[in-house]
């Protein structure tokens, strides 16, 4: 139909899912993506154990977008891993988030999934940039070099990786030259939060979340056109796989711009936050009317074809 995706030879009824970390913590918000129109869904990125997270209030809405330093709350990979087995991926394909604290958290993760023979597709997170102490994965990349090799070889079926924003030409050449040495890296979701950003509330004269002095990662309108560019970035760069694009979507308008920009798939963090799944019919709505408008009959007519001038 009109809005049909696909991704891993896998197809989707239409290219909107939630981004990880929003509205997947829990089986009871997990099942309400399921429900919703969204095309898929994916769970809250997972850590070996369960944790709490940082301190509250950790998560703050802007007029522009927001910010968050959560600390990585989760509820330890088997509680996903369980939900995993359970889905009925008849309904909507899963996805499933992994953001272990080391090399070996990732693999023993992984494995499971693995072992699991269930169609879950792993998005392997490596840029959360709020666990103190934890430099994010994606700026080492020597580290990510290492990481990819190491969970290619253990894993050993196609999974994606979730990318942290690059800001420097030199910095999307380094990072891509490294993803494309791994072909089981089958897809690249661009972009996680730009991170340890400060929002500052003149009345209060205060931060506005608590852990790390206030600073946390920023999402919504905030993060659009560095989303878009990091989409594009990559979309050039690693012509054997496909991208995932998130960041700054809250209409229709901004789901088109990511595939033009060569999205597969669009990830819907912020603005879900501050709705609820019923965001899903309203962005397929309105990304059918756009291209009803503009006479496009399927995705794959117009992801990609951006023009430059
Ligand atoms: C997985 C941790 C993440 C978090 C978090 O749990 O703090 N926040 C983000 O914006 N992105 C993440 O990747």
């Amino acid at each position: 139909s009109l809005l049909s995706a696909s991704l891993l030879g896998i197809k989707f009824a239409n290219p909107l899912l939630n981004a990880s970390g929003v509205h997947c913590r829990y089986t009871d918000e997990l099942d309400a993506l399921a429900a919703s129109a969204a095309g898929s869904l994916i769970t809250k990125s997972c850590t070996l154990l369960e944790r709490e997270g940082n301190p509250e209030p950790r998560y703050a809405a802007t007029a522009l977008g927001s910010i968050n330093s959560m600390g990585l709350p989760n509820q330890g990979y088997a509680y996903y891993l369980d939900y995993a087995r359970r889905h009925n991926y008849a309904t909507k394909p899963l996805f499933f988030s992994v953001a272990g604290l080391s090399l070996e958290d990732n693999l023993t993760m992984m494995a499971a999934v693995r072992d699991a023979y269930i169609p879950a597709i792993v998005e392997l997170n490596l840029s959360c940039p709020n666990v103190p102490g934890k430099p994010q994965i994606a700026y080492d990349f020597e580290a990510m070099d290492r990481m990819l090799a190491a969970v290619s070889a253990e894993y050993a079926l196609p999974f994606g990786v979730k990318m942290p924003p690059y800001f420097d030409i030199a910095h999307f050449d380094a990072a891509a030259a490294i993803l494309n040495k791994y072909p089981l890296v089958a897809f690249v979701t661009c972009i996680n939060s730009i991170g340890n950003a400060l929002v500052i509330d003149i009345e209060n004269e205060s931060v506005v979340i608590k852990p790390k002095d206030g600073f946390g990662g920023i999402g919504g309108d905030y993060v659009l056109p560095t989303a878009l560019a990091n989409v594009n970035a990559f979309y050039r760069r690693c012509p054997d796989k496909q991208v995932i694009g998130c960041g700054g979507v809250r209409s229709g308008e901004q789901v088109f711009m990511h595939l033009l920009a060569g999205a597969s798939l669009v990830q819907v963090g912020t603005a879900l936050h501050e709705d609820s799944p019923r965001i899903f019919a309203r962005l397929n709505r309105e990304l059918s009317a756009i291209m009803e408008r503009k006479g496009y009959r399927s995705i794959e007519a117009l992801r990609g074809k951006l023009k430059t001038l």
